[in-house]
């Protein structure tokens, strides 16, 4: 994963309280989380643990109720509500879960990205590309009756990702989809971080947590581990303490290491 890079979108410390008749909810209970550009995303978990209220944070739909949230270095906290409009506009593609929810049926494909274009604020010369790259150019002037579902939702991702906002965020694009098309989709979203592209999607689809360059897991409204080219990642915390995963942990009974510090990386020995 490049480092190099600032990230698409970051937030620290985030949290989102939804206050309702029957009490608060603490849907984000101080979300750390780092959105590498040109990668795939995937935030999981189980129902409940957090990933829409992220994910609509992240989208500049809902502001933070606390801490830190930014997309391309503008920051969501403190916004207004036209400043968030104006940020999406811009910066921000969004998906739907289901196709219909993406679409106008009244339009063709390229008259999708004609409009998306004019939306943003760009003269959509990415338009035809963006078709093709998705695998849908023949499908140009077809309207999204005349589409497949995961003909439709590859549309919809080249409506969110024309004029290449920072972020694509996508909210269970695949949970619609049958397995074959689900794979298709992905192949479509790789060859859109390919080309530089960064998407962010909630799901519960162990193929599209499996197609990931990232997997951020939330439970109970925190990040419970992160996975990177599909291996779990030890978190440092703000105070310098290593969190090991579960396996790791289990060769340390006694809780405490060594820490030898070398040019290739750090080793933890158990004290002999
Ligand atoms: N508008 C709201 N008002 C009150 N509580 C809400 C609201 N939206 C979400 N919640 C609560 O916040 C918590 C997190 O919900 P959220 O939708 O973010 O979880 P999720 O992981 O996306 O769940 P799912 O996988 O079922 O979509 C849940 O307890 C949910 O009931």
């Amino acid at each position: 994963m490049r480092h190099d890079l600032p990230p698409a979108a970051a937030c620290s410390g985030l949290v989102r309280i939804y206050w309702s008749p029957s009490g608060e909810v603490h849907a984000l209970k101080g979300v750390d989380a780092v959105l590498p550009a040109g990668r795939l995303t995937a935030i999981t978990g189980p129902s409940g643990s957090g990933k829409s209220s992220l994910l609509r944070i992240l989208a500049a739909q809902d502001p933070p109720t606390a801490g830190r949230a930014e997309v391309a270095g503008q920051s969501l906290a403190g916004l207004s509500v036209r400043g968030r409009r104006a940020l999406r506009r811009r910066s921000i593609g969004y998906v739907f879960p289901r196709p219909p929810d993406n679409l106008l049926p009244h339009l063709t494909a390229r008259e999708h990205l004609a409009a998306a274009a004019r939306m943003r604020g760009t003269d959509g010369r990415d338009a035809a590309d963006l078709l093709d790259l998705l695998g849908i150019a023949h499908r140009a002037d077809h309207r999204p009756g005349q589409l497949s579902g995961g003909e439709q939702q590859r549309l919809a991702f080249a409506q969110a990702v024309v004029g290449r906002p920072p972020l694509v965020v996508a909210d269970e694009p695949t949970s619609e989809l049958d397995t074959a098309t689900t794979v298709d989709l992905l192949d479509a979203v790789a060859a859109l971080t390919a080309t530089g592209t960064t998407v962010v999607v909630a799901t519960h689809d162990p193929l599209a947590a499996g197609a990931a360059d990232q997997v951020i897991h939330l439970r109970s409204g925190a990040v419970s581990h992160e996975e990177v080219g599909g291996r779990r990642l030890a978190v440092v915390d703000g105070e310098g303490r290593v969190q090991l995963p579960e396996a790791v942990l289990a060769r340390f009974p006694a809780r405490r290491v060594l820490i030898d510090v070398t040019d290739d990386g750090v080793v933890l020995r158990p004290p002999s």
